[in-house]
């Protein structure tokens, strides 16, 4: 390997063999040393260090290295083959010293350029490396955010898509919804519209219906007199018959004569019975007028008494294919009803096998016709309440003897004795016709009854459907003070069904049965009220109360504004109450009683018992209780009669007057109790004596409060308390 680093030389000792020159010693170092010292060096070995004597050739050699020129190896050996001190003239010593200074100097400099170099090179492939590194992780990273973006791409695409679809599910869901609200709402005013109109026309067919069977009934009474009396002509002409025959039998020779005789009772009968199918035309013509004279449709080939019971039954039977509860309760009741009528009639059975006509005491014979009763009563409501389940009417026998006796007028055979006795056999076939058409009749009444039995329970169970408790939300006008105040309404009307109400909490949306807004009349409220007033008139138990907090306008709406322009649900109530008595005061009997009660600072007070009056001034105490059959009622609390609703009235003015009200900061007449006001219909059946018994309670409730916003205090707190008491016991 070729280099240009120069051997080094060290004098160990000075020497003086050379003349002029102090040679002193130099220790020489050898070159391996000084190479080995040296990068890239390729140490010498000590042999190869040249002789003393030679050591100007050395010089030379060196200086000749020094210039570059390469010396061949083997002169190299040579020079060195000997380990020895050698001695060199201090000049050429220091020359070579100096020489070997600058050399190293040289070399340090050399070395320091290829530390240099190699450091650059380190760094520049370190560079290189970290380039090729980071344009390897740049393009791995860019091709990842190339797929990134890509799948990104992807990823919104079908988000966009997703997005697309889902507004326009999102669009049809709304429209589909808005379709739906507005069907709701328009099936629920139809079925409102449709339940006012069916109420209507029920009410109008039942009067009709008993009408007609007034009218029925006084016809047939007559028709029958009528029939009495012309069994007798018929008696009459009988008679005469069997002695005109015994008149011609005995006297042959007179049988002109007796002819004679016989053909004035004849022609007698003829006109008699000529009048009474005129009679009885013109009844059959009365009672057709008067049926079609009342029907409200056009008039059909059926009979209007098939008519009239057809379309009961037919809305009867719509109303329990309505809905499957009413379906089940109908399927329920004929079933009780069938095993009744069974068990009835093998109790009846049993009864009439038990012993002949002879042996049987009193008790028994008033237990079979007891029986006998019972047994007709549920073959009736079996009867009704099949033709309900399957909308059929039941067949009315028509009364046809009346046309055959017409046709045997018609043909004159009268006049022969075969004839008068057909007319006869025919008068008695009209005669259990007549019978048969009674009985029909009782039966009518009968199913009428059940009819209106039904009536009542389907009436309630529609209300019933539209929730056994149903709660109204009424919104009150701002008055005057808030109005000063710039008070803001918190409560807003979403639709007919929600309120949105501002709370601390932010705006809650609430739900009720119906929403009346601040611009809902007294009337408006009302009509929702006073279906429930024929429930309570058919024998139910309602109660309306009004609860809210003090000044939202429990009062106004129950009882009224202090002018009484406006009355509310009481005084509303009296009216309808007496105005459905009169609409059926030809069907029933009424009798129409109430009680006032104050639930005051926990104790229950009897608004009728006022100073001088009865009950609490006398020391009694009016206690809730319940009867065996499940009616609450108030103990102890003084009942009065009113036969008119001005009469109810005028004793509702009276335990007003005893109400505790008082003045709070957030309304200045506050009612400090509830009151509760219960109207008793009692009702009797005119056709069949039955009595039902129904209750309307009103209810004014005392308004819950904050006693810090009310500035109630001593006794007012009290009171406030115990109303706050007993409406969170209300609550519960
Ligand atoms: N719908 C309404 N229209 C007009 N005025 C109303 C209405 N509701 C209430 N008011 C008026 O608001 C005031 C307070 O009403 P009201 O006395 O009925 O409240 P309340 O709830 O019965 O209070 P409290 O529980 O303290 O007895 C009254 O002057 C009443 O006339």
């Amino acid at each position: 390997m070729q280099t240009d680093i120069p051997v080094a030389w060290e004098a160990t000792s000075p020497t003086s063999e050379e003349p002029g020159v102090s040679p002193r010693p130099i220790h020489v170092k050898s070159t391996a040393a000084v190479l080995e010292e040296l990068p890239g060096s390729v140490p010498e070995r000590r042999e190869d260090r040249p002789h003393p004597k030679a050591h100007n050739t050395q010089v030379e050699h060196y200086r000749e290295n020094r210039k570059g020129v390469t010396k061949s190896e083997p002169a190299l050996h040579a020079a060195s083959s000997q380990d020895m001190k050698i001695y060199i003239p201090y000049e050429s010593a220091e020359m070579c010293v100096t020489q070997i200074a600058h050399d190293i100097e040289r070399l340090e400099s050399k070395h320091r350029e290829i530390v240099k170099e190699l450091e650059s090179s380190f760094k520049a492939t370190a560079r290189e490396n970290q380039e090729c590194v980071a344009h390897r992780i740049r393009s791995h990273y860019q091709n990842k955010l190339i797929s990134l973006k890509k799948m990104l791409q992807i990823y919104q695409e079908k988000v966009e898509k997703k997005n697309v679809d889902l507004d326009k599910q999102v669009v049809a869901l709304s429209a589909q919804n808005r379709q739906l609200l507005e069907e709701q709402r328009s099936e629920r005013r139809r079925s409102e519209e449709e339940a006012l109109q069916w109420q209507r026309e029920k009410s109008k067919i039942m009067e009709m219906f008993s009408n007609r069977l007034d009218m029925l009934h006084q016809h047939q009474a007559s028709t029958l007199q009528e029939l009495q009396m012309a069994r007798q002509e018929v008696g009459k002409v009988q008679e005469m018959l069997v002695q005109s025959a015994q008149a011609q039998e005995a006297k042959e020779a007179a049988e002109a004569e007796a002819c004679n005789e016989s053909k004035t009772p004849l022609e007698g009968a003829k006109l008699r019975l000529e009048e009474l199918k005129e009679s009885l035309y013109k009844r059959e013509r009365e009672i057709t007028e008067l049926l079609e004279s009342q029907s409200p449709v056009p008039p059909v080939p059926l009979p209007p008494c098939t008519v009239l019971l057809s379309r009961v039954i037919q809305k009867a039977n719509a109303v329990c294919r309505a809905s499957d509860e009413s379906k089940a309760l109908l399927a329920h009741m004929i079933e009780e009803n069938q095993i009744n009528l069974k068990q009835s009639q093998n109790k009846l059975s049993q009864l009439e096998t038990e012993g002949g006509d002879k042996d049987r005491s009193e008790e028994n014979e008033s237990q079979l016709s007891l029986l006998q009763e019972t047994v007709k009563e549920l073959e009736v409501s079996q009867l009704a309440l099949f033709c309900i389940k399957t909308g059929q009417v039941p067949a009315i026998r028509e009364c046809d003897a009346i046309t055959e006796l017409e046709d045997i007028l018609g043909q004159g055979t009268i006049q022969t004795l075969e004839g008068v006795k057909r007319f006869a056999e025919k008068f008695v076939v009209l005669q259990d016709e007549m019978k048969l058409a009674k009985e029909e009749k009782i039966k009518i009444i009968e199913n009428y009854t059940s009819e209106r039995t039904l009536r009542k329970k389907y009436y309630n169970m529609i209300e019933d459907m539209k929730g056994k408790i149903r709660v109204f939300c009424r919104i009150r006008p701002v008055n005057q003070t808030e109005a000063a105040q710039n008070s803001a309404v918190v409560v807003e009307k979403i639709d007919d069904f929600s309120v949105n109400a501002e709370t601390p909490r932010g705006p809650r949306e609430f739900q009720f049965d119906k929403v009346f807004s601040a611009e809902a009349t007294q009337e408006d409220l009302f009509q929702d009220a006073c279906r429930l007033i024929q429930s309570a008139i058919d024998g139910y138990n309602v109660c309306i109360f009004a609860y809210g907090q003090t000044g939202s306008g429990k009062t106004y709406t129950m009882v009224g504004d202090k002018e009484k322009k406006n009355p509310g649900i009481m005084p509303r109530s009296f009216n309808a109450i007496f105005d459905i008595i009169r609409e059926n005061n030809t069907k029933f009997e009424f009798k129409v009683s109430a009680y006032m009660l104050e639930l005051y600072n926990d104790r229950l007070q009897d608004l009728f018992a006022s100073a001088g009056g009865e009950g609490q001034a006398q020391g009694k105490r009016v206690e809730i209780k319940r009867n065996r059959k499940g009616v609450v009622f108030a103990q102890g609390a003084v009942t009065k009669e009113a036969s008119s609703a001005q009469q109810l009235y005028a004793l509702f003015q009276q335990a007003c007057a005893n109400r505790h009200i008082a003045a709070t900061k957030m309304n200045v007449e506050s009612s400090r109790s509830h009151l509760i006001v219960g109207i008793k219909v009692e009702s009797k059946n005119l056709t069949n004596g039955s009595v039902s018994t129904g209750k309307l309670s009103l209810v004014d409730l005392a308004g819950s409060e904050r006693a810090a916003k009310t500035g109630a205090k001593d006794h007012k707190l009290k009171e406030a308390n115990s109303i706050n008491k007993s409406l969170s016991a209300l609550g519960m």
